[in-house]
């Protein structure tokens, strides 16, 4: 799938992972809609983005993919501007075991609101351009992470929604392939002050810096190099990447 002439929306775009993701769909030819809350770190990296790639590439929209309303403006607020979407990243997420239902909603739920939001425009059947859907799970959506069993359960919740929507949109024709990444640990703001953010397994932090120092940590141009791969080769679907500090492999799991 080539990028020139696409359009792309990255939720949690404006800093770390999304920013990396949408700084590689912009260079490799696609429009990009920036999602994020942290409006004044989006405008910044809009105003930037802006200069590099011209005026008419990039697009910021306040929006929290915790509400529907929220996302359904912004998706409507594309399609006006750029006439359709082909590519969409569900990346936002967060670590904070003591608000673990906010994890829940913005990590799992934010990707399925925003993965059905889109589909009312990206799906064949409903006159939509079909295209490419990339989630951001990690590591943790394949294994457990001791001291974060909520943000474990939601990544594992993005693997199996990816898998099983990949399936339900070839079943059906949709024209929209899924897949997922799953990074070990990246190099953000996302890993600063962990023990802050483990609610009662902070006790256990020790287990994550080990966990750390063995695996290394990856940069966020590597991440978003595998999504380019996802989302330009038109033969993945329903496939899962894991990502590590010295390479990278398709995950095989059990047939059904
Ligand atoms: N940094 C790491 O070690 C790893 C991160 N991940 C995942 O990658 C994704 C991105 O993480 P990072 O870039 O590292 O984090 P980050 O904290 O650097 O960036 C996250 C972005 O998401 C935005 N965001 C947070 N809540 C939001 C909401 N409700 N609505 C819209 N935007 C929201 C933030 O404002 C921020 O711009 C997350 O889903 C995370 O779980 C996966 C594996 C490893
Ligand atoms: C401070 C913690 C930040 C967590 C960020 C994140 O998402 C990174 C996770 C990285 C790796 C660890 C998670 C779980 C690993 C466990 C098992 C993986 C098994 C994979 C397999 O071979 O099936």
């Amino acid at each position: 799938m080539a990028l020139s002439g696409k359009t792309a929306v990255v939720t949690g775009a404006a800093m770390g992972i999304g920013q990396a993701i949408t700084e590689k769909l912009l260079h490799n030819g696609a429009k990009v809609v920036l999602l994020d809350v942290n409006e004044s770190a989006a405008k910044t990296l809009v105003e930037n983005l802006s200069k590099q790639y011209g005026q008419d590439r990039t697009l910021f929209l306040s929006c929290n993919v915790e509400s529907e309303e929220q996302l359904k403006a912004a998706f409507e607020k594309t399609v006006d501007t750029f006439g359709g979407i082909d590519i969409l990243c569900n990346n936002a997420g967060i670590l904070n075991e003591n608000e673990w239902e906010k994890s829940v909603s913005i990590n799992l739920l934010g990707v399925i609101r925003g993965t059905y939001v889109a589909l009312q425009h990206m799906n064949k059947l409903s006159g939509g351009r079909g295209g490419v859907v990339v989630n951001t799970a990690s590591m943790a959506g394949l294994g457990p992470l001791i001291t974060c069993p909520v943000y474990t359960a939601t990544k594992h919740g993005v693997v199996g929604f990816t898998r099983a929507m990949a399936g339900a949109s070839a079943a059906s024709g949709y024209g929209i392939r899924f897949n997922v990444i799953c990074p070990s640990f990246v190099q953000t703001e996302f890993l600063s002050d962990p023990n802050s953010k483990m609610g009662q397994f902070s006790h256990l932090a020790d287990v994550i810096e080990q966990m750390i120092s063995k695996a290394g940590t990856l940069n966020v141009s590597d991440v978003a190099e595998s999504v380019l791969e996802m989302v330009t080769d038109e033969t993945k679907n329903g496939e899962a990447l894991m990502i590590f500090s010295k390479g990278k492999h398709y995950v095989t799991f059990p047939s059904m």
